[in-house]
């Protein structure tokens, strides 16, 4: 342990909705510099990094195949830290020299940022190293024009990185608008052959050695409004809930389902993510869809757990999440009719649970 620096630098992954942040971070994690790095990820449902997982030392943390810690943020940041911290000086996950926290896509940056600075034991141990925002060259533009959240995480980033450049013609405009946002960041294309693990976390050139300077250096559009119409919080509009199924799914019915909601109501429908047990198929496959785009679907190598049945995340703006439950469950019982079979038994039989949660 003795060999550990005095402060751990933390590095901040943050970027809406679906912009690439775990992406990006599955690719920087395969650089063998990061071996001796643990990440946090602060986000709804599983790590999306479970079948890289090596063994299991707690419900929220994993030892990855890299040989990096990597833990699920489930209460409040500065716990999981401490734990983290604990568990480290316990011996009980290795001597990791650098934090890496994913935030979720619509968290504000600016208090994840000052947990480490506000916590007593924290700002002991930990220092703030460069801030990396994914920004997505197909739904950036509206992002930030529509999202508070998406501004801030752009104005904190020592690095931005412009991620689904190969589905756009070109990303000038956006470039444009980022730099007008924050002028001193590096702007990097994610397929950019510089882009590296050194080139996104190296401490040097950071333009914040430590967070006050972080909060000093915080720029933001005054005449974005905070609170929507009614006055409230700008967040207290977004929900999240998901939708969870015992039967494998009809992956034609879905598909359809999921293109007729996106058509509909693909600005309020920020996020969709999901893993589903398609009937036929002995692989999970993982759904991605941000905004009105829905990404390739992925066969996934395996189950990340015991657990087979289907799981699909929402985060919706404004949206009832009533609506998208009824829709499904609808959808269900007409393709069930069309089948043949009695509505009102089909749903009896093949039960779908709906959880809705905060
Ligand atoms: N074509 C293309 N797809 C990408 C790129 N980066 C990410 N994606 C896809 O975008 C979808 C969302 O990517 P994630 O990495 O899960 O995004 P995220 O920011 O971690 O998502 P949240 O945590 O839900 O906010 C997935 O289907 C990815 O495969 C890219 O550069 N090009």
């Amino acid at each position: 342990m003795t060999d550990l620096p005095p402060f751990t630098s933390v590095n901040l992954l943050t970027g809406f909705l679906g912009s690439g942040k775990t992406t990006l971070l599955k690719r920087l994690l395969a650089d063998p510099s990061l071996a001796d790095a643990a990440v946090l990820i602060n986000e709804f449902g599983e790590t999306g990094l479970d079948h890289h997982l090596v063994e299991r030392i707690d419900e929220n943390m994993v030892l990855l195949q890299s040989g990096c810690v990597c833990c699920t943020v489930r209460g409040e940041l500065a716990d999981a830290i401490r734990d983290l911290l604990s568990k480290r000086d316990r011996g009980i996950v290795p001597p990791f020299r650098r934090l890496v926290i994913e935030s979720t896509g619509l968290a504000d940056p600016f208090p994840v940022l000052s947990t480490l600075k506000a916590d007593p034991v924290l700002r002991h141990h930990f220092k703030a190293g460069s801030v990396i925002t994914t920004v997505d060259a197909v739904n950036g533009m509206r992002s930030l024009d529509t999202y508070l959240e998406s501004n801030r995480q752009a104005a904190v980033a020592d690095r931005i990185v412009v991620t689904k450049t190969d589905l756009v013609p070109d990303t000038e405009r956006l470039i444009e608008r980022l730099r007008r946002i924050n002028p001193d960041c590096a702007i990097i294309d994610v397929r950019d052959p510089a882009l590296s693990v050194d080139a996104l976390l190296a401490d040097d050139g950071c333009s914040r050695g430590n967070q006050s300077q972080s909060a000093s250096g915080f720029y933001c559009e005054e005449s974005l409004d905070v609170t929507d119409a009614e006055g409230n919080p700008h967040s207290a509009r977004f929900r999240s809930f998901s939708i969870s199924v015992d039967r494998p799914v009809d992956w034609t019915a879905f598909g359809i389902w999921l293109t007729m909601l996106i058509n509909r109501h693909g600005e309020q429908v920020l996020r969709v993510k999901g893993i589903l047990n398609i009937a036929g198929e002995e692989r999970p496959v993982a759904i991605h869809g941000v905004q009105h785009l829905v990404h390739p679907p992925v066969h996934m190598e395996a189950w990340p757990s015991e657990d087979r049945r289907s799981h699909v995340v929402f985060i919706v703006d404004g949206l009832d999440p009533g609506l998208i439950k009824r829709s499904f469950e609808a959808f269900t019982l007409v393709k069930r009719a069309a089948d043949g079979g009695p509505r009102r038994e089909a749903r009896d039989e093949e039960p779908m649970m709906v959880g809705i949660g905060g």
